[in-house]
């Protein structure tokens, strides 16, 4: 796992950004796994201005959904399937038919959630995903003591999550859905690049025990120390409880820039 310790959220967002612009390059229909959360926004907000600037074609990029509420209608503004589209297609001058998805609606949950697994796999594996950390160390919606072998599959939130999300919804925690859609962790580790942005004070227990943590489900993200190429990019607050910051500093300083992350 390489830890990345970046200035601000902003630094962190342009590093990944260029990740990304890298594999489209190398990838143009590179399929890109995102996540929702205010964490990736100045990801999608840097890698929107290459595109904008014709630094990046974009046009052949597909997205791919994390997680999803279950029982919020796809055109429900907090749906993640309408942040998504707001934040990530929009932007990026993408169509939906660019975006797979898990249905949170779906009559038969389970079903869909088979289906989500299968059309990743078919659609060749995820590229590089995208993850921001929740203060419990989950990744996706993946809460504390999930199964490391997860696959895609209907989750019960955590009161903690669902008060950590009230701000999306009027900071009214009763319209935060109960249960919600999520790529298992099993599921997650098959994408070829995982990249896990944290920013900010209140991450800082959840990337230490994540990155110098043992690996153990109580720790859903710790999972990503089993990932042959997992980079952890955090500013200098969610860094702030890293016994090990100085040598992810010092080894990240002497890395050639060609190797990228
Ligand atoms: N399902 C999402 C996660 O994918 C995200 O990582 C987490 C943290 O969100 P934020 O980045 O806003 O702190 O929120 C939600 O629970």
């Amino acid at each position: 796992m390489e830890v990345v310790i970046v200035p601000d959220a902003k630094a962190g967002g342009e590093l990944i950004a260029e990740a990304m612009a890298e594999l489209l390059g190398r990838k143009p229909d590179a399929l890109l796994g995102v996540a929702t959360g205010s964490t990736p926004l100045p990801v999608y907000q840097a890698l929107a201005a290459r595109v904008r600037s014709g630094a990046v074609d974009a046009s052949r990029a597909r997205i791919a959904q994390l997680d999803e509420y279950v029982g919020l209608p796809a055109e429900h503004p907090e749906s993640y399937r309408s942040v998504l589209r707001r934040e990530v297609l929009e932007p990026l001058g993408l169509g939906m038919d660019a975006f797979m998805g898990p249905d949170g609606t779906a009559e038969d949950i389970p079903a869909a959630c088979a289906a989500y697994d299968r059309a990743l796999t078919e659609a060749g594996g995820v590229d590089l995903q995208l993850l921001g950390i929740g203060t419990d160390g989950h990744i996706g919606f993946n809460e504390p003591c999930s199964s490391l072998a997860s696959r895609t599959r209907i989750k019960t939130l955590t009161e903690q999550t669902r008060i950590d999300n009230a701000r999306f919804f009027d900071g009214d925690i009763g319209q935060v859905p109960h249960h919600v859609i999520t790529q298992g962790i099993g599921t997650i580790l098959e994408a070829r690049h995982l990249v896990l942005l944290a920013t900010g004070e209140g991450k800082a227990e959840a990337v230490a025990a994540t990155v110098e943590g043992p690996v153990a489900a109580v720790c859903p993200a710790s999972a990503l120390q089993l990932h042959p190429h997992a980079t952890v990019v955090v500013d200098e607050a969610a860094a702030s409880e890293l016994k090990l910051a100085d040598y992810f500093r010092h080894t990240y300083a002497g890395k050639p820039a060609w190797q990228g992350i």
